[in-house]
């Protein structure tokens, strides 16, 4: 036990990260007409490094013309290790509005990767006279960045969010694998000839919701990459809402509705976890510390967990 309260993290609902090209701009109307909680405009991976100055341009541009509604605004840069990052930041800071929100690095290795975004965009901040804080949110998506997440997790207070990048980690982990998260054929375990398939994210997700619980910043989900499987996506992202994770990336308009899905408390959850919370108001009264509930023992820990799921609920209805 620690006499550090954990903090919370920034009560925003943040369901579903939905992604698109800076190279297309003719996605951006309609990635702002989605249900996406976020949404992210992408100068990184999805954009040749031809297109990158182009690219940077139409997201400059969109930033201003297009209606983002209440859309939280974010575009993922390029990685401290090309030569365009810090172009991404200054031109994104001296030429927009307040109405971008935040910044995304992706392939952060460790908490100095932080501190250089943050100087330069404290920097230009006070260079313009920006007065919103712009934030920050991160990838996890490198052996380095998941080595370091704890110090990462508290680099900096503009750090909202951390996602893990499935993709990337498994390249730089050196992992046999091709897909984009989700089942790996190979990873399983045998028992009387019959295969059970593991989780292979499992460890690296628990590890980011960990250091992101304790330095209050939303754990997120990053992509699953075969978009023609709803019921893959809905596993791991079942999985992910499990341990703790708050949303997950949508590469694929088809893929929000179910993040949305996933990431929001059912009625019946809610629902049970109020009656949780009633049945220990009684047991309380009673001067109890432990009580039944359908069957099952619940006690004072009942009430942290029952909290959890009606604050995301309360949360996300803007209670
Ligand atoms: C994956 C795509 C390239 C597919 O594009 P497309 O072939 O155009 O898809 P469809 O024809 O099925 O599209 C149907 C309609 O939906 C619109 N659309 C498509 N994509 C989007 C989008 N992202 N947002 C909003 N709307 C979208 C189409 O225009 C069609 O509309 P209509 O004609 O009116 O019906 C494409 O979806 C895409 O580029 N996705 C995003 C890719 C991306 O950003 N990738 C980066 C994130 S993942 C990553 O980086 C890995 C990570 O870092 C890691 O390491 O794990
Ligand atoms: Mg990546």
């Amino acid at each position: 036990m620690s006499f550090k309260i954990q903090p919370q993290p920034v009560a925003r609902p943040n369901r579903c990260q939905l992604f698109g090209p800076g190279s297309r701009p003719a996605l951006f109307e309609k990635m702002a007409a989605s249900a996406a909680d976020v949404i992210n405009l992408d100068l990184e991976d999805s954009v040749s490094p031809d297109d990158k100055a182009e690219a940077r341009k139409n997201i400059i541009q969109a930033i201003g013309d297009v209606d983002w509604g209440n859309k939280h605004l974010a575009v993922r840069i390029n990685g401290l290790d090309s030569p365009y990052w810090y172009r991404d930041v200054v031109d994104l800071l001296e030429q927009t509005s307040d109405r971008i929100d935040q910044i995304m690095i992706p392939k952060v290795g460790n908490a100095a990767d932080i501190y250089a975004v943050d100087a330069l965009v404290s920097s230009i901040e006070a260079a313009k006279g920006r007065t919103k804080p712009i934030a920050l949110e991160v990838i996890i998506e490198t052996a380095a960045g998941l080595t370091h997440v704890n110090e990462i997790a508290a680099a900096s207070p503009r750090l909202q969010a951390m996602s893990l990048g499935a993709a990337d980690f498994a390249a730089s982990m050196g992992m046999a694998t091709t897909g984009i998260g989700g089942t790996q054929e190979n990873y399983y375990m045998l028992r009387e000839g019959q295969k059970y398939w593991a989780d292979p994210w499992h460890w690296a997700q628990t590890a980011i919701v960990g250091a992101c619980r304790t330095h209050g910043i939303l754990p997120v989900d990053g992509p699953f990459g075969d978009f023609s499987d709803d019921d893959g996506f809905r596993a791991q992202a079942l999985r992910s809402a499990t341990l703790g994770m708050v949303g997950k990336w949508a590469i694929h308009p088809k893929q929000i509705a179910l993040a949305n899905e996933v990431f929001t408390p059912s009625e019946a959850a809610v629902t049970e976890a109020r009656e949780i919370l009633a049945a220990m108001e009684e047991a309380k009264a009673s001067g109890q510390g432990a009580t039944t509930y359908k069957g099952k023992l619940i006690d004072l820990a009942s009430i942290r967990q029952a909290e959890v799921i009606v604050r995301q609920a309360d949360m996300i209805a803007g209670n």
